[in-house]
């Protein structure tokens, strides 16, 4: 399974000349309450070749993210006639990718469809490299499939629109792949005086290439593609966590939170330098507002990770960096090795 093509920029005239080639019986457009405001008429505005479809709409937010979502979105396909040569395109953030393509690839058996990705973090990560899926009682992405979109369509001209929280989230995938792959990469983002959508604009097809290469080399995460996975045994759990608070975090804090404590992993294993170290806390430090981890909730923490999708024979596998740039994976950590790497973060952010 080769990752699907990525294009940048002006996309209106790709995907119009995608619909005058190919011929399908209906086209839905999946949207979210604010994409459907923010982006869809954009889109629709620059469309030549289309003339009928439905807009089919759901709730935005992780919440939101699970399978009766998914249930109401195959009964909608179902009700308004769509069969094995509709085509979905999917309008929205990495909640709404993931999704959309979990319902296109299962119903009738999978059908078409196309990722137009209106975050940050959609573009340079969700939308591309053919994951899906949904959450499963707050577990993360514990249902889904690797189906490949047909395309997607990349335009930073959605961002504007995008809460600055938002962007900050986005970062955090962009960062990690540069600490997983490119020193360059995480350079060039580092160094940026400020992180908005006009400053990383530049950037965005950087991190695409560098996730598609990985992809490419193990579409199915048999082994190298797990280095995407990097900050996300311990932050998906956070992120789990803080879903069953009032104050969840987004994706992209909960990845930070993740990185961080994982390089701490990543020194005690002796995989990378003392300097390598303080340069991550630092760095990531600078960009980002951290607090301390309650260690009441490690108990939980730990409980979640026992379902990271990486584990093996009970045991907990991290993908852990040995230098800026590289990245290990099939690392095993102990439970008192991951207590004493929070303990760590804790003690260094106090
Ligand atoms: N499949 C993968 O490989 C992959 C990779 C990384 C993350 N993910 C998943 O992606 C999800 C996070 O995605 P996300 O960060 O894009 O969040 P999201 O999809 O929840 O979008 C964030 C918010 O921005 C809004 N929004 C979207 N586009 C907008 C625009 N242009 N202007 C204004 N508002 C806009 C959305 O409605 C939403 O409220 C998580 O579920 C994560 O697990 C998947
Ligand atoms: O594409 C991948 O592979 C990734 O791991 C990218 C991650 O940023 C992303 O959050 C992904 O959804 C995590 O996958 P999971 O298999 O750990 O659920
Ligand atoms: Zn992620």
């Amino acid at each position: 399974m080769k990752s699907a093509p990525i294009h940048f920029g002006s996309i209106a005239y790709i995907l119009d000349d995608y619909l005058e080639k190919n011929t399908f019986s209906s086209i839905f457009f999946l949207v979210d309450e604010n994409t459907h405001v923010h982006c869809l008429p954009i889109l629709l505005a620059d469309l030549d070749n289309i003339s009928a479809y439905e807009i089919l709409e759901i709730d935005s937010g992780e919440d939101n993210k699970n399978i009766d979502t998914v249930n109401n979105l195959w009964l909608a396909l179902s009700e308004l006639g769509a069969d094995r040569h509709s085509l979905v395109i999917n309008v929205g953030g990495g909640v709404l990718t993931d999704m959309g393509g979990f319902m296109a690839s299962t119903f009738k058996r999978g059908i078409k469809f196309i990722n137009i990705p209106t975050t940050l973090l959609s573009q340079v990560d969700a939308s591309a490299g053919g994951k899906n899926g949904i959450d499963l009682e707050g577990m993360k992405n514990m249902v889904g499939t690797f189906t490949q979109p047909e395309m997607v369509l990349v335009d930073p001209k959605f961002l504007l629109t995008l809460e600055q929280r938002q962007v900050k989230s986005g970062l955090a995938e962009m960062l990690k792949h540069g600490l997983i792959k490119n020193r360059d990469h995480w350079d060039n983002l580092v160094q940026l005086p400020s992180h908005n959508a006009e400053t990383l604009a530049p950037f965005i097809m950087d991190s695409i290439h560098i996730k598609e290469n990985v992809v490419n080399n193990d579409p199915y995460e048999k082994g190298e593609r797990k280095i995407l996975n990097f900050g996300h045994t311990i932050g998906h759990a956070i992120e789990s966590e803080s879903l069953e608070t009032d104050f969840p975090l987004l994706h992209g804090e909960a990845i930070v939170i993740g990185m961080i404590i994982e390089t701490f992993l990543s020194y005690d294993q002796e995989l990378i330098s003392k300097i390598d170290l303080e340069e991550v806390c630092e760095s990531f430090s600078s960009m980002y507002a951290l607090n301390t981890i309650d260690m009441k909730i490690f108990p939980n923490l730990m409980e979640w990770m026992k379902h990271d999708k990486k584990n093996q024979n009970n045991s907990i596998n991290f993908s852990l960096i040995n230098k800026i740039g590289h990245c290990r994976y099939d690392v095993v950590c102990t439970e008192e090795e991951i207590r004493q790497a929070f303990e760590k973060y804790n003690k260094w952010i106090a």
